[in-house]
């Protein structure tokens, strides 16, 4: 097999080698993630640089990188920022443009639990930028590039790839500032276990999904497998990886075996197997604009809706916030083809500082940006996107949000509308007013499962599989995925679905703006209050008794559940699959484990703050018997 071979002779270089120059420290020199040579740029140069570049065929050999050249849309060029390295945090933060060359020095050895660290649920997330107290950088160039190579390895296997199968990758990544430097490591990772590399630069994380579908020959198309270089709405400092394959995203035991193979990979590596898979990695790169063709079939399933028109959104206003993620493009590739006009469209610019606002459709202060800029502008439809595209919500001509339980309701009007009966896959956090909807206004039937999007899609999926027809799985975060879209959760998509119900309504000679969408949410019961509240599990606290916070946390639950048991007022949600959901008081609590922190969320919704507050007082009663559970935020929201 001629990517094993590949693989065994890297082996035999490391044996072979020993640390050479005087970095060399416990015999490994690598190189630091984060960038050493930044320098000012006028922002024109950059701009020409990158239009002579889009002029560039869509194929061709990677380059270096040269300011913000890898930025693919026509808006701007990629803005990085950085730090200086005698500042921290956000304060005195100078826009720099980044070579991004890495520094060398060493670092210590890894042990295999160091990476494992490094998994979040069916993603890869760690700190890739010094510069936050308390946040030491876990996500390396050569972590990076040992993660890669894993799954390249990974990859082999699943797709029984022979001495004749090239198998090929591609890479895209969002605005984060480390997003370049990631990209080049994740690409020696993969040229060096013999694999195809395919750079796209910004794109979002569906497109990457999509290419692994694409037939297309000319963007070296579909591909074997797909990387997304992104941390979603973490903070700058942060970064990650999403995997895909053509049957989807890779799961949480997939991640964890690419952990554990990167880990052995990383221990094997030296300076020369370091260098010497730079040197192969640069001349066998390839770059393809493959965003292009995804926003082309954005457009063109729009224009199939509305019956084959050219502009099916001439007329429409409709602004556009990417909070400086990497949504930027369905203002100028996707609506005003279609003949939207954009105007008053914010921060669509590229910018891994996020200085306006956390790209992210469950932050309040993203939705008050988007509903402002909707109003001021006198738009139709307001559209926000998270950093990486895989999340969106939507706001009215009114000012009223499409977000949350409104997004879902939305959302379960449209499809129920094309599929009658269907079942709709939530997350735990719904309220009871949305099951209603679904179930009485609109004949679906609601299935409120679990929290986190794989689990509500692979849910959605083992329903179909089993002969229960669902056609939509989402979540209150804004992920949302459709059968139709491969499953796939695309922000951007599950806009193209509100839009082609703007459109068809234009066709058949409905007018209004947004009004047709506001209508189709009629009859949602929306609570007076509605609240999520974190309680931290302290994981030094003496109580854990060295045990795990889950444990904890599960115990926590148990006690709550049978507090409740004794409660007239109270009653058990009779079907849960999460935590612990009780009616009472005409409202709900839920609380469950979060799937990735030591942290139990509690959701509260009622009818008045003083029903809200009697089910948080139930809750702070039960939980109070638990010292190492941070009840601060609840002890607040009851006393407030
Ligand atoms: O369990 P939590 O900490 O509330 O996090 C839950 C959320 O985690 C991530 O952000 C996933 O992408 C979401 O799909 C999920 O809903």
């Amino acid at each position: 097999m001629r990517v094993l071979s590949a693989v065994l002779t890297l082996r035999t270089q490391i044996i072979g080698t020993k640390a050479i120059g005087n970095f060399a420290m416990s015999g490994k020199v690598v190189h630091n993630v984060y960038v050493s040579q930044c320098y000012q740029q006028n922002r024109q140069i950059i701009g020409t640089q990158y239009q002579r570049d889009r002029c560039a065929p869509y194929v061709h050999n990677f380059l270096p990188f040269q300011g913000g050249k890898l930025a693919w849309t026509g808006i701007s060029s990629m803005q990085l920022h950085t730090l200086s390295k005698h500042q921290s945090g956000f304060v005195n933060r100078g826009t720099v443009y980044c070579n991004a060359a890495p520094t060398t020095s060493v670092v210590p050895s890894l042990d295999k639990v160091d990476f494992l660290k490094l998994q979040n649920g069916s993603d890869i997330r760690g700190v890739s930028v010094a510069g936050v107290e308390g946040e030491p950088v876990n996500l390396t160039e050569p972590v990076a590039e040992a993660i890669a190579a894993a799954f390249s390895g990974w990859l082999v296997e699943k797709k029984k790839a022979d001495a004749s199968g090239h198998l090929r990758v591609s890479i895209g990544h969002d605005s984060r500032i480390s997003a370049q430097v990631l990209q080049d490591a994740i690409s020696r990772g993969i040229v060096s276990a013999g694999l195809d590399v395919v750079q796209y630069g910004l794109a979002s994380t569906p497109a990457m999904f999509n290419s692994t579908l694409t037939e297309d020959d000319a963007f070296l198309c579909p591909v074997d497998g797909s990387i997304m270089i992104t941390a979603s709405h973490l903070p700058y400092n942060r970064n990650g990886f999403k995997f895909f394959t053509n049957a989807g995203g890779l799961g949480k035991a997939d991640i964890k075996d690419i952990l554990e193979r990167a880990a052995d990979i990383y221990n094997n590596f030296t300076t020369e197997i370091l260098m010497t898979s730079k040197e192969q990695a640069h001349a066998s790169i390839k770059r393809v604009d493959y965003m292009s063709i995804y926003t082309s079939d954005l457009v063109k399933a729009v224009r199939k809706a509305a019956g084959n028109t050219e502009k099916p959104l001439e007329g429409f206003h409709i602004v556009v916030d990417a909070g400086n993620g990497a949504g930027g493009f369905f203002a100028a590739k996707v609506l005003e083809p279609l003949g939207a006009v954009t105007a008053g469209s914010q921060f669509l610019e590229p910018d891994g500082m996020f200085p306006n606002h956390i790209p992210n459709p469950e932050d309040k202060t993203a939705m008050k940006a988007i509903t402002q800029a909707v109003l001021h502008n006198k738009a139709d439809l307001g559209i926000i996107f998270d950093t990486d595209v895989d999340r969106s919500a939507a706001v009215d001509s009114t000012g009223h949000e499409f977000n949350r339980n409104r997004l879902i309701a939305l959302m379960s009007a449209i499809v129920l509308e094309e599929h009658p009966g269907t079942t709709i896959v939530t997350d735990s956090v719904t309220s009871d007013g949305l099951t209603t909807f679904i179930e009485k206004k609109l004949g679906g039937k609601h299935h409120r499962f679990k929290r986190g999007y794989k689990n509500v899609i692979d849910e959605a999926i083992r329903l179909n599989s089993i002969g229960e027809e669902s056609h939509l799985a989402i979540e209150t975060s804004g992920h949302g995925a459709l059968k139709e879209n491969h499953w796939l959760d695309d922000g951007a998509f599950l806009m193209v679905k509100i839009l082609n119900k703007l459109a068809s309504a234009r066709a058949s000679g409905v007018g209004g703006g947004s009004k047709v969408l506001t209508d189709l949410v009629q009859g949602l019961k929306e609570p007076a209050v509605a609240v999520e509240l974190r309680l931290k599990i302290n994981q030094n606290h003496p109580e854990l008794k060295g045990g795990s916070f889950r444990d904890y946390g599960e115990a926590v639950l148990k006690h709550l559940e049978n507090s409740v048991e004794s409660d007239p007022n109270l009653q058990k949600a009779p079907v849960n699959y999460e935590g612990v959901r009780v009616s009472g008081f005409g409202g709900w609590f839920l609380l469950r484990l979060s799937l990735h922190d030591p942290v139990l969320p509690l959701n509260i919704e009622a009818p008045s703050k003083e029903d809200a507050v009697k089910l948080g007082l139930h809750v702070l009663a039960a939980v109070n018997e638990f010292p190492a559970l941070d009840t601060s935020a609840l002890d607040k929201f009851v006393q407030a």
